[in-house]
């Protein structure tokens, strides 16, 4: 597991370890600067070499790197902060490298925190440091033509939008290599939103110790390019010391998934999925494959009596029953059905609302998702009956019909920060349904009413841009079924699943549909070693 910080407990952390006396916040920064310049080296192992020594066109004698028009050009551009300390000490150490380095200041010198301010007098033994002008440094940006363009202006430190010289900057770098110091300056570290307009867009973020929630969450990893992380030396830390609401990105199957050898079908319990007439049962039975394959020691597909003849032909290992106007009770009467998938393709209708209220007042473990998520939506009294147990999986979509309120804050343009997050949506989301929550999307968060919270983060090296396929979200709520019915708990059963439904999409790669998903769980499952 991945923990991801907010900007307040990486300040915290940083601030208890030098209270310890165990680092100096000097020696944090230069551990901060030295982590940037390791990783645009080792991004582009080219720019270790001087520019004609790399052609080939000079000899490659000592000192030869120092003479400055040879050697790799990077312009600085430093903000007011700690950020625009990590700068200065990425000026020193490109300049140490034999680089020529031009370096920006936005903000009074003589007002920098004591740390970069020591470390902006540390480089102006070396170089100048130039006052900031949007029309100078782009016409740098131009003329100089550098190797790396460094953004060190603002890092987790960013409470606004950004000044309009230095946006008239951010939003003009020549393409090229983009290096953001932790954050791309203009984007909040704590929603991945860019608060006002403007923000940078990186090739390479570099953050240090732990990613924060904006490196994973809405246009952070659109704009952070290539994330790397580096550690600056702070160590693991004491979680209770911090926000109780943990926020994880899930990158483990967990043992639970395991099967007992000596365990009976039934001791995996037994999922219902509930589909819609003939001729909408596809999303159902995708559901209903995808249950089993996660396990589930039984499933049941229960349709309408004219949709009977259409799934008998289209299902084997999955069983069958009628459920139509006569409700649910002779279904449930079987005590072992212990999980209950209602939604995909499954109508909308005065029948499929009562079918839900039987569902949610049957007590059953139970995945809310498409169709039953619009009738949540229409009728407050359905929505008063989600207990603990349920699982509601709404994409954008869906949240705004359930939760109108919470999109619009999300909606309204971030001018603060810490700006309103999808975390703190799906949290509030969750909270008011006193269920828990997944609230999809490359950024997928689930939210229990308790405030746990996790983001199962399909981003960066482990993006999945072919799960934008119909029918995906279908298997999705199977898989959190058939996982609540091998009794894993509801907040359990949907970070496992939407964790397991990106590793069966990353393991099937591109040309996948969403029939694929579920196929490809055994294989997920032989690399986890069940
Ligand atoms: N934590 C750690 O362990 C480590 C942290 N490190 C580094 O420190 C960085 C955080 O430093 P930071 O807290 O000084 O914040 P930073 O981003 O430099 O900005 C603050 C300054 O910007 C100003 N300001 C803000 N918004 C503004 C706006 N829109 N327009 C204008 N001004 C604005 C704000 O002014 P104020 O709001 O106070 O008026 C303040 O002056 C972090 O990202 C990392 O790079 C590393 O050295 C290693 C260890
Ligand atoms: N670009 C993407 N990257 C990663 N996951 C995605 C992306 N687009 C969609 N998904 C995932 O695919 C699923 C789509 O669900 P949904 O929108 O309900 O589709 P459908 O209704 O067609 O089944 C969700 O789990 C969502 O998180
Ligand atoms: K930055």
């Amino acid at each position: 597991m991945t923990e991801l910080l907010t900007a307040a407990q990486m300040r915290a952390i940083e601030q208890a370890a030098i209270a310890s006396g165990t680092v100096t916040g000097l020696a944090l920064m230069e551990r901060a600067g030295a982590g940037v310049v390791k990783a645009i080296l080792a991004e582009w192992p080219e720019l270790a070499e001087g520019r004609q020594a790399s052609t080939g066109a000079l000899p490659r004698t000592p000192g030869y790197f120092r003479t400055e028009n040879a050697g790799r050009r990077a312009l600085v551009l430093c903000g007011p902060g700690n950020n625009g300390g990590d700068g200065f000490v990425v000026a020193r150490l490109l300049r140490a490298r034999g680089w020529e380095v031009r370096v920006h200041l936005y903000g009074d010198a003589a007002k920098l925190p004591p740390n970069a301010r020591a470390n902006h007098d540390r480089w102006r033994g070396m170089g100048d440091v130039s006052r900031w002008a949007a029309a100078s440094i782009l016409g740098q940006a131009e003329t100089m033509a550098p190797d790396v363009i460094v953004d060190a202006v603002f890092g987790t430190g960013l409470t606004r939008p950004l000044p309009p010289e230095v946006a008239a900057v951010m939003t003009a770098l020549p393409a090229g290599r983009r290096v953001a110091v932790d954050a791309p300056s203009g984007l909040c570290m704590d929603s991945g939103r860019v608060l006002g307009a403007a923000a940078v867009c990186a090739t390479l973020t570099v953050t240090f110790h732990a990613p924060k929630l904006g490196h994973v969450l809405a246009e952070g990893p659109f704009r952070c390019g290539v994330l790397r992380l580096v550690d600056i030396g702070l160590g693991p830390q004491d979680r209770a010391d911090r926000n109780a609401h943990a926020i994880v990105r899930l990158e483990e199957g967990t043992g639970q998934l395991f099967k007992d050898p000596h365990a009976h079908k039934f001791d995996h319990g037994h999922a219902l999925i509930l589909s819609g007439g003939p001729g909408r049962g596809g999303a159902a039975r995708l559901s209903a494959r995808a249950a089993l394959r996660v396990g589930a020691g039984l499933v049941t597909l229960g349709c309408p009596p004219d949709a009977m003849a259409e799934n008998a032909a289209r299902l084997d290992a999955i069983m069958l029953r009628q459920v139509g106007g006569e409700g649910l009770a002779q279904v449930l009467a079987d005590r072992r059905i212990n999980a209950l998938c209602l939604g995909p393709g499954f109508g909308l209708g005065a029948l499929q609302a009562r079918h839900v209220a039987e569902a949610l007042d049957s007590g059953r473990a139970l995945v809310l998702d498409a169709d039953a998520l619009t009738l949540l939506a229409r009728d407050a009294g359905l929505f008063a009956m989600l207990h603990a147990d349920c699982v509601l999986t709404p994409h954008a979509g869906e949240f705004t019909r359930l939760f109108p309120d919470i999109t619009a804050r999300l909606a309204k343009p971030a001018l603060g920060g810490p700006a309103f997050s999808k975390v703190d949506a799906a949290r509030a989301a969750a909270a008011r349904a006193g269920c828990v929550v997944l609230f999809k999307g490359p950024d997928t968060v689930i939210a229990a009413p308790s405030g746990a919270c996790r983001i199962n983060a399909a981003v960066y090296d482990r993006a999945v841009p072919w799960l934008a396929t119909a029918g995906s979200g279908d298997v999705l709520a199977g898989m959190i079924t058939g996982l609540l019915a091998r009794d894993f708990g509801a907040f359990e059963a949907a970070c496992t699943g939407a964790w397991l439904h990106v590793e069966a999409a990353r393991s099937f790669g591109p040309g996948l549909i969403a029939e694929d998903l579920p196929e490809e769980l055994p294989k997920v499952f032989r690399g986890l070693r069940l």
